[in-house]
Protein backbone atom coordinates (compact mmCIF):
# COMPACT_ATOMS: atom_id res chain seq x y z
CA UNK A 1 0.00 0.00 0.00
CA UNK A 2 1.05 3.25 -0.59
CA UNK A 3 2.25 5.64 2.07
CA UNK A 4 0.29 8.67 1.29
CA UNK A 5 -2.41 6.20 1.84
CA UNK A 6 -4.65 5.73 5.17
CA UNK A 7 -6.36 3.00 4.60
CA UNK A 8 -8.31 0.68 1.89
CA UNK A 9 -11.63 1.03 1.56
CA UNK A 10 -12.35 -1.38 -1.36
CA UNK A 11 -9.68 -3.93 -1.86
CA UNK A 12 -8.58 -5.33 -5.85
CA UNK A 13 -10.19 -8.60 -4.85
CA UNK A 14 -13.74 -6.74 -4.14
CA UNK A 15 -13.40 -4.81 -7.10
CA UNK A 16 -12.89 -7.74 -9.65
CA UNK A 17 -15.62 -9.65 -7.43
CA UNK A 18 -17.93 -6.44 -7.73
CA UNK A 19 -17.39 -5.94 -11.50
CA UNK A 20 -18.00 -9.55 -12.11
CA UNK A 21 -21.03 -8.98 -10.40
CA UNK A 22 -21.98 -5.82 -12.27
CA UNK A 23 -21.16 -7.22 -16.09
CA UNK A 24 -23.20 -10.28 -15.41
CA UNK A 25 -26.40 -8.21 -14.48
CA UNK A 26 -26.14 -5.71 -16.90
CA UNK A 27 -25.69 -8.56 -19.41
CA UNK A 28 -28.92 -10.23 -18.37
CA UNK A 29 -30.82 -6.97 -18.89
CA UNK A 30 -29.47 -6.30 -22.72
CA UNK A 31 -30.36 -9.74 -24.15
CA UNK A 32 -30.95 -8.94 -27.83
CA UNK A 33 -29.60 -5.63 -27.71
CA UNK A 34 -26.83 -3.61 -28.50
CA UNK A 35 -26.44 -0.82 -25.95
CA UNK A 36 -23.60 1.87 -25.84
CA UNK A 37 -21.39 1.99 -22.64
CA UNK A 38 -21.13 5.88 -22.06
CA UNK A 39 -17.67 6.48 -19.73
CA UNK A 40 -17.77 9.93 -18.06
CA UNK A 41 -14.27 10.93 -17.86
CA UNK A 42 -12.14 10.68 -16.11
CA UNK A 43 -12.88 9.16 -13.17
CA UNK A 44 -14.41 6.19 -14.77
CA UNK A 45 -11.99 5.26 -17.39
CA UNK A 46 -10.47 2.57 -14.97
CA UNK A 47 -14.00 0.93 -14.26
CA UNK A 48 -15.16 1.01 -17.89
CA UNK A 49 -12.29 -0.76 -19.05
CA UNK A 50 -13.23 -3.59 -16.77
CA UNK A 51 -16.98 -3.39 -16.57
CA UNK A 52 -17.01 -3.52 -20.61
CA UNK A 53 -14.62 -7.04 -20.42
CA UNK A 54 -17.01 -8.25 -17.85
CA UNK A 55 -19.71 -7.57 -20.27
CA UNK A 56 -19.51 -10.22 -22.57
CA UNK A 57 -21.92 -9.85 -25.56
CA UNK A 58 -22.53 -7.38 -28.15
CA UNK A 59 -21.48 -3.24 -27.32
CA UNK A 60 -20.85 -0.12 -27.91
CA UNK A 61 -18.36 2.19 -26.24
CA UNK A 62 -17.97 5.88 -26.29
CA UNK A 63 -16.69 8.77 -23.85
CA UNK A 64 -18.08 12.22 -22.27
CA UNK A 65 -16.21 14.17 -19.92
CA UNK A 66 -19.00 16.52 -17.99
CA UNK A 67 -16.82 17.99 -15.06
CA UNK A 68 -18.46 19.41 -11.94
CA UNK A 69 -15.56 19.30 -9.69
CA UNK A 70 -12.17 20.61 -10.66
CA UNK A 71 -9.35 20.26 -8.74
CA UNK A 72 -11.25 20.90 -4.86
CA UNK A 73 -13.04 18.61 -2.75
CA UNK A 74 -16.88 19.87 -2.97
CA UNK A 75 -18.70 20.45 -5.82
CA UNK A 76 -19.18 23.26 -7.48
CA UNK A 77 -22.79 22.72 -8.53
CA UNK A 78 -21.89 23.81 -12.07
CA UNK A 79 -21.54 21.15 -14.83
CA UNK A 80 -19.88 21.68 -17.66
CA UNK A 81 -19.41 19.64 -20.77
CA UNK A 82 -15.56 19.16 -22.21
CA UNK A 83 -15.84 16.69 -24.32
CA UNK A 84 -19.29 15.26 -25.50
CA UNK A 85 -20.16 12.12 -27.55
CA UNK A 86 -19.28 11.45 -31.08
CA UNK A 87 -22.22 9.66 -32.32
CA UNK A 88 -26.12 10.27 -32.31
CA UNK A 89 -27.59 8.54 -29.56
CA UNK A 90 -31.70 8.74 -30.35
CA UNK A 91 -33.06 5.20 -30.29
CA UNK A 92 -30.36 3.64 -28.70
CA UNK A 93 -29.77 2.10 -25.11
CA UNK A 94 -27.47 3.81 -23.01
CA UNK A 95 -25.65 2.89 -19.81
CA UNK A 96 -24.33 5.68 -18.01
CA UNK A 97 -20.97 4.31 -16.96
CA UNK A 98 -19.52 6.55 -13.31
CA UNK A 99 -17.20 5.56 -11.00
CA UNK A 100 -18.90 7.10 -8.26
CA UNK A 101 -22.13 9.35 -7.25
CA UNK A 102 -22.21 11.62 -4.68
CA UNK A 103 -24.13 14.07 -4.54
CA UNK A 104 -25.71 13.23 -7.97
CA UNK A 105 -25.55 16.69 -9.96
CA UNK A 106 -23.13 15.58 -12.91
CA UNK A 107 -25.59 12.65 -13.21
CA UNK A 108 -28.46 14.87 -13.36
CA UNK A 109 -27.37 16.95 -15.58
CA UNK A 110 -25.81 14.16 -18.26
CA UNK A 111 -29.57 12.64 -18.26
CA UNK A 112 -31.09 15.26 -18.70
CA UNK A 113 -28.95 16.20 -21.70
CA UNK A 114 -29.11 12.71 -23.41
CA UNK A 115 -33.01 12.30 -22.50
CA UNK A 116 -33.31 15.73 -25.16
CA UNK A 117 -31.47 13.32 -27.69
CA UNK A 118 -34.01 11.22 -28.15
CA UNK A 119 -32.29 7.70 -26.61
CA UNK A 120 -34.52 4.66 -25.82
CA UNK A 121 -33.79 4.06 -22.72
CA UNK A 122 -30.55 5.53 -20.18
CA UNK A 123 -29.59 3.47 -16.87
CA UNK A 124 -26.81 4.33 -14.85
CA UNK A 125 -24.07 2.47 -14.11
CA UNK A 126 -21.87 3.75 -11.07
CA UNK A 127 -18.73 1.65 -8.67
CA UNK A 128 -19.28 3.46 -5.59
CA UNK A 129 -22.13 5.18 -4.34
CA UNK A 130 -21.90 7.90 -1.29
CA UNK A 131 -25.35 7.68 -0.42
CA UNK A 132 -24.70 10.31 2.50
CA UNK A 133 -23.68 13.30 0.28
CA UNK A 134 -26.73 12.73 -1.82
CA UNK A 135 -28.35 16.17 -3.19
CA UNK A 136 -30.26 14.96 -6.04
CA UNK A 137 -32.19 11.76 -5.96
CA UNK A 138 -31.13 10.32 -9.27
CA UNK A 139 -31.40 6.03 -9.43
CA UNK A 140 -28.77 4.25 -9.55
CA UNK A 141 -29.40 1.02 -11.55
CA UNK A 142 -26.47 -1.14 -11.11
CA UNK A 143 -24.53 -0.27 -8.19
CA UNK A 144 -20.90 -1.63 -7.17
CA UNK A 145 -20.16 -0.86 -3.72
CA UNK A 146 -21.34 1.48 -1.00
CA UNK A 147 -18.75 3.36 0.12
CA UNK A 148 -18.93 5.76 3.62
CA UNK A 149 -18.53 9.65 3.40
CA UNK A 150 -15.22 10.09 3.01
CA UNK A 151 -12.66 11.25 0.32
CA UNK A 152 -11.46 8.21 -1.77
CA UNK A 153 -9.20 8.06 -4.36
CA UNK A 154 -8.12 5.07 -6.61
CA UNK A 155 -9.20 2.83 -9.40
CA UNK A 156 -10.17 6.04 -11.56
CA UNK A 157 -11.06 8.90 -8.43
CA UNK A 158 -8.68 11.67 -7.81
CA UNK A 159 -6.94 14.12 -5.62
CA UNK A 160 -5.28 16.95 -7.60
CA UNK A 161 -5.87 14.42 -10.52
CA UNK A 162 -3.46 11.91 -9.18
CA UNK A 163 -4.03 8.57 -7.57
CA UNK A 164 -6.33 7.33 -10.10
CA UNK A 165 -3.84 4.40 -10.89
CA UNK A 166 -4.27 2.76 -7.84
CA UNK A 167 -5.39 -0.44 -8.12
CA UNK A 168 -7.64 -0.09 -4.74
CA UNK A 169 -9.95 2.32 -3.49
CA UNK A 170 -8.62 4.00 -0.37
CA UNK A 171 -8.61 7.18 2.17
CA UNK A 172 -5.72 9.68 1.79
CA UNK A 173 -3.62 10.49 4.84
CA UNK A 174 -5.13 14.04 6.14
CA UNK A 175 -1.42 15.29 5.74
CA UNK A 176 -1.67 15.09 2.00
CA UNK A 177 -4.22 17.90 1.84
CA UNK A 178 -4.34 19.88 5.14
O1 LIG B 1 -22.32 13.11 -7.79
P1 LIG B 1 -21.40 14.29 -7.98
O2 LIG B 1 -21.32 15.14 -6.74
O3 LIG B 1 -21.69 15.08 -9.19
O4 LIG B 1 -19.91 13.72 -8.07
C1 LIG B 1 -19.52 12.63 -8.84
C2 LIG B 1 -18.70 13.05 -10.01
O5 LIG B 1 -17.55 13.78 -9.58
C3 LIG B 1 -16.35 13.13 -10.05
O6 LIG B 1 -15.95 13.64 -11.27
P2 LIG B 1 -15.10 15.00 -11.48
O7 LIG B 1 -16.05 16.05 -11.92
O8 LIG B 1 -14.28 15.24 -10.26
O9 LIG B 1 -14.17 14.69 -12.70
P3 LIG B 1 -13.16 13.47 -12.92
O10 LIG B 1 -14.03 12.26 -13.14
O11 LIG B 1 -12.40 13.86 -14.14
O12 LIG B 1 -12.30 13.32 -11.68
C4 LIG B 1 -16.76 11.70 -10.24
O13 LIG B 1 -15.94 11.07 -11.19
C5 LIG B 1 -18.18 11.81 -10.73
O14 LIG B 1 -18.25 12.03 -12.11
O1 LIG C 1 -14.61 10.73 -2.79
C1 LIG C 1 -14.30 11.25 -3.89
N1 LIG C 1 -13.00 11.23 -4.33
C2 LIG C 1 -12.62 11.76 -5.53
N2 LIG C 1 -13.46 12.35 -6.36
C3 LIG C 1 -14.76 12.42 -6.00
N3 LIG C 1 -15.81 12.95 -6.65
C4 LIG C 1 -16.88 12.76 -5.89
N4 LIG C 1 -16.55 12.11 -4.74
C5 LIG C 1 -15.22 11.88 -4.78
MG1 LIG D 1 -12.71 13.77 -9.61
Amino acid sequence: MREDIEKVIVSQGEIQEAVARLGKEIQTDYVGKVPIFICILKGAVVFMTDLIRAYDAPAEIEFMDVSSYGDAFESSGEVRILKDLDIPVNGRDLIIVEDIIDTGRTLEALIKLLKTRGASSIKICSFLDKPARRLINVHVDYTGVLVPDEFLVGYGLDYKNQYRNLPYVGVLKPIIYS
